[in-house]
């Protein structure tokens, strides 16, 4: 549950985003939309709280994220925030199970071998947790991001424009996993996109253009 209140900010003085009031609710599934430039990732990043807004308040589950010193925020993004960038972040000489228990380490989290296993195998990678990065294809790498964003079993994941770079058939597979995963641990998905061949699979919208 994601509950932004009287949000602004801008860039220096050039006002990107007011939101007076937005809601998503455990479970749902919200399609950010708005022509580049518009502020899709800046609003993606304020809600995984790696951007301060200027004004207002973002409050994930019951916890008013910006009232958190920053390193109670990191802890709470780590374990409680799954996000996912256009572009995959993985460290291509480490092998995928390496690049998923750093993930954890960084989060302050326990490494668990057999949970790593588990979310792989949700994904159809299984088979390729001791590859190392750069031996998979790009579809397979953003399946490692997602992989990566799901591992501490996320109340939020927030992707931020996840099939740019990918074809027709990746991109369907891509928002596919996304949302039967958000459904799986109940949590608000928020996907930012100006992809054409994916805008529409979401009855919630926001668009940043008449927010
Ligand atoms: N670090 C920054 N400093 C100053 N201006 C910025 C910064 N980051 C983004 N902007 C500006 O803020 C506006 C919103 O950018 P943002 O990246 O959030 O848009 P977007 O909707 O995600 O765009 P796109 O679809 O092209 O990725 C743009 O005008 C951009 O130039």
């Amino acid at each position: 549950m994601i509950i932004i209140d009287n949000l602004s900010f801008g860039y220096s003085d050039h006002k990107i985003l007011s939101i007076p009031h937005f809601e998503v609710k455990e479970s749902q599934h919200l399609m950010v939309l708005g022509s580049s430039g518009s502020g899709k990732t800046t609003l993606l990043h304020i809600l995984g709280g790696l951007l301060a807004p200027k004004q207002g308040k973002v409050t994930i589950g019951e916890t008013d994220i910006y009232s958190l010193s920053g390193s109670q925020r990191d802890k709470y993004r780590g374990q409680n925030i799954g996000l996912v960038f256009q572009k995959a972040h993985l460290i291509s000489a480490l092998s995928v199970q390496d690049n998923l228990l750093l993930a954890q380490y960084l989060a302050g989290m326990v490494q668990d071998k057999g949970r790593v296993k588990e979310v792989l195998s949700e994904l159809g990678l299984g088979e390729k947790i001791k590859k190392s990065v750069r031996e998979l294809s790009q579809g397979e790498q953003q399946r490692v991001t997602i992989a990566r964003a799901l591992l501490n079993r996320p109340r939020v994941i927030l992707a931020d424009e996840p099939t740019a770079s990918l074809d027709d058939k990746n991109a369907q597979k891509v928002i596919q996993l996304l949302q039967s995963q958000a459904e799986q641990y109940k949590a608000s998905l928020l996907i930012a996109t100006h992809d054409q061949r994916v805008k529409d699979q979401f009855e919630l919208q926001l668009n940043l253009a008449t927010a």
